[in-house]
């Protein structure tokens, strides 16, 4: 097993459990909410989880939705993942936004609503060209390789100037 990365932490409510993994293994660590909210089909809100991190240089943590709050809820986040970086020691937030069409959510103190991931990011420099090396995929994408046929219209998901080249294939 890999060593643990260390990473300092502090409780900005006294009360607050420290981010755990639900099981030995998982890659979240439960985030809770330390407010009570309610939120109307489709509306959003940045709440609190009581505590902030100084990560080490070279990592950062990403701010994931839960599965089953998405699942039983329709819950998520606006911003999935969010991003804390290495610098940052303001309280970690979170967006959540309710997409269910008809039930409102409602939130407890100290629900989880989120997980946070830590990993390592590289250290990256850009080199400005005028041309990129070729590639097999070259620039096809947004759903070049073929849609869901349920998606109606399979040339809105091809680059500009292909679509008029595609129909009638
Ligand atoms: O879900 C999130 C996303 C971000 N943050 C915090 C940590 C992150 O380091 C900081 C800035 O986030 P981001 O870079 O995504 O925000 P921005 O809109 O680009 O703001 P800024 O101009 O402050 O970088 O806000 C959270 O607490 N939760």
């Amino acid at each position: 097993m890999s060593r643990p990365v260390d990473v300092l932490l502090r409780r900005l409510d006294p009360e607050v459990p420290v981010p755990a993994l639900a099981h030995p293994g998982d890659a979240g660590f439960d985030l809770v909410t330390t407010e009570a909210a309610e939120l109307a089909p489709g509306e959003r809100m940045v709440l609190p989880t009581g505590v902030s991190v100084a990560l080490p240089e070279g990592y950062a943590a990403f701010v994931h939705p839960r599965s089953g709050l998405a699942a039983r809820c329709g819950v998520s986040m606006v911003n999935a993942p969010g991003t804390i970086d290495a610098g940052y020691r303001g309280e970690i937030k979170v967006i959540v936004i309710n997409l269910d069409p008809r039930q409102s959510v409602r939130f407890q103190r100290f629900d989880r609503i989120a997980q946070l991931v830590v990993q390592r990011v590289e250290t990256v420099r850009f080199h400005e060209v005028a041309e990129l090396p070729g590639s097999a995929r070259s620039s096809g994408g947004f759903g070049s390789t073929g849609g869901h046929a349920d998606a109606g219209n399979s040339y809105a998901a091809v680059g500009p100037g292909e679509a008029a080249d595609r129909k009638g294939q």
